[in-house]
């Protein structure tokens, strides 16, 4: 039995490298603490990697992995791995979204609280330096003070309703959200980032993108309320650092509690040096509940993922399968098949693949043109095609994809037609599911036809003349050649296309035989 390498390249729980251990098919390696330049030694024979932030998923990561089918990064933020290169090769990158929500929830928490009374450092004060000095250490209550929540997703949410709970006003950033799912909760929606900026404590809770990258800066600083509490749960480098150190430095904010840093580990950070930070090296997700949680449900999805089984949480594939209805997915099979047959009808250099839907299949037209390239692209290609890295081969490749919706066929419920465009020229083939969910070609070039989508398939071009039909069937014969069926049709140019579908692979002598019959135009034949 081939086994399947999955590396882990960072510490998870034991629980999930248990997972991994006891699965036949998968051949495990630890390399968690192996210096990074031989763990690029070991990628190289990995399947499938898990990792967490501290490994960066970079161009020297992704060029090193050179069989890899998927990185599962055991936890949510992916600001560390290169999505756009692990796509270009092919590398599916999943997460696993939820299961540390509640760890950095309450690490957000702790932080606050902290900030409000000063707490790691009452605590410095009498533990460590043994001075009881109760009147220098006030502090603020939560209560009636207003809180900014910058993104309100699965943990900036539980934030504000845990601070909801010490009486405390909240105001919500997030301009991505149904402004219902904060104001439902007896909260203030705002789509003014000024409303944010006049809070008494400021937390964020959204990815580090270019979007989010220095959102607070010595400009929203200035802004501020004068004693303002600033929390970083999220990732390093949504506050910039140098005006967070700035602010800090002059008092303009209180107190920060940061649990992440621009660049990890942050050791010898200036905003260490500061005597009104409470700091963190990056823990938001250790809990033991959490870690559990994460690895097993990381080593059981790099399990599936090594096995092909499933991607879950993939971040990077064309479409969300859990968000297409079920009429789709054979449709996306069809819309693969017929670019794999256009590329065997019309075998030549691809310029260009075009995709028309009509009915309600034109709603999923982007979808389903991805499909039909990695159909088109896998016939003449060395390289391995996709869903993951089909767009980006076919930009290098100078290949056109377009897709588009057409108004509804006056005859079919839902119809594909793909256009493949190469240096022989265009060819273009029509096909629709009917309800007994057989897939059907229903156009090939103008020629209305009706043939399954199957098997071997000769498609005879000819002048339309008699007797021609019988000579197709004696050359066939004589080749030892079965047709399963025959399809037949004729256009206004006075030609008829026979497409014919066979038991067994056809040889090259059988082609020619057919090439050499009178009324012939042109052979073709292709093996879905
Ligand atoms: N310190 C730690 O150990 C941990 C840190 N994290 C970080 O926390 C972040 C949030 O995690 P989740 O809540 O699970 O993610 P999520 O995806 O559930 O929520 C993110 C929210 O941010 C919002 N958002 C995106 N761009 C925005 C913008 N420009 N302005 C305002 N809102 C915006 C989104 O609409 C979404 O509601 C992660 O991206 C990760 O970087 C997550 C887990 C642990
Ligand atoms: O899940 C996240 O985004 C985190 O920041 C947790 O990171 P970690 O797995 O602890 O390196």
């Amino acid at each position: 039995m081939k086994k399947h390498t999955i590396v882990v390249c960072d510490h998870i729980h034991e629980a999930g490298l248990e997972m991994l251990r006891n699965d036949e098919s998968i051949n495990f390696i630890m390399a968690a603490d192996e210096d990074k330049v031989k763990l690029l030694d070991i990628i190289a024979k990995a399947d499938v990697a898990i990792t967490r932030s501290s490994t960066d998923v970079d161009d020297k990561f992704i060029n090193a992995a050179k069989n890899m089918k998927a990185i599962v990064r055991a936890g949510v933020g992916v600001d560390n791995v290169d999505i756009e290169g692990c796509s270009k090769e092919g590398i599916i990158v999943m997460n696993v979204p939820t299961a540390n929500t509640i760890a950095a929830v309450e690490l957000t928490m702790a932080h606050m609280l902290s900030c409000m009374r000063m707490f790691p450092y009452s605590h410095d004060h009498l533990k460590n330096q043994r001075i009881w000095k109760r009147e220098k250490w006030y502090g603020y209550e939560m209560k009636g003070k207003k809180l900014g929540v910058i993104g309100f997703g699965n943990i900036g949410s539980r934030v504000a309703k845990r601070a909801q709970s010490f009486e405390t006003d909240i105001v919500v950033y997030d301009p991505y959200i149904h402004p219902s799912k904060v104001t439902d909760c007896d909260m203030t929606y705002t789509k003014d980032f000024a409303d944010i900026l006049a809070c008494d404590i400021i937390t964020i809770h959204t990815p580090k993108n270019q979007e989010t990258l220095n959102m607070i800066d010595e400009a929203e600083i200035a802004k501020m309320k004068d004693g303002v509490v600033l929390i970083n749960c999220a990732r390093g480098g949504l506050y910039n650092e140098e005006a967070l150190y700035n602010g800090l430095k002059s008092k303009k904010i209180r107190f920060a509690g940061i649990d992440v840093f621009n660049k990890e580990p942050a050791t010898d950070h200036p905003l260490l040096d500061l005597e009104n930070i409470v700091v963190s090296p990056h823990l938001g997700a250790n809990t033991y509940e959490s870690q559990y949680n994460i690895g097993t449900q990381a080593a059981k999805n790099a399990i599936e993922a090594a096995k092909g089984i499933s991607f879950a949480h993939a971040m990077n594939l064309p479409i969300d399968e859990s968000k297409i209805p079920s009429f789709v997915k054979p449709f996306l099979e069809m819309g693969q098949k017929i670019g794999f047959l256009a590329s065997q009808i019309n075998k030549s250099q691809i310029i260009a693949i075009k995709v028309s839907g009509q009915g309600e299949i034109s709603n999923y037209v982007e979808s389903l043109s991805t499909f039909v390239a990695v159909g088109a692209m896998s016939q003449n290609s060395s390289d391995t095609i996709n869903y993951v890295n089909a767009e980006f081969v076919a930009k290098e490749k100078g290949i056109k994809i377009e897709f588009e919706a057409l108004n509804d066929s006056a005859v079919f419920k839902n119809l594909i037609t793909v256009k493949l465009t190469t240096a022989e020229g265009t060819t273009s083939i029509s096909s629709t599911i009917f309800d007994d969910g057989v897939k059907r070609i229903v156009a090939i070039d103008g020629f209305d036809i009706e043939v399954a989508l199957k098997g071997d398939m000769i498609l005879f071009k000819n002048s339309d003349v008699p007797g021609v039909i019988g000579s197709i069937g004696s050359t066939l014969a004589r080749n030892n050649v079965n047709i399963s069926d025959f399809s037949l049709a004729r256009n206004k140019d006075a030609e008829a296309l026979a497409v014919i579908l066979v038991d067994n692979a056809v040889n090259e002598a059988t082609l020619n035989a057919l090439a050499s019959l009178e009324a012939c135009l042109s052979v073709n034949y292709a093996r879905l």
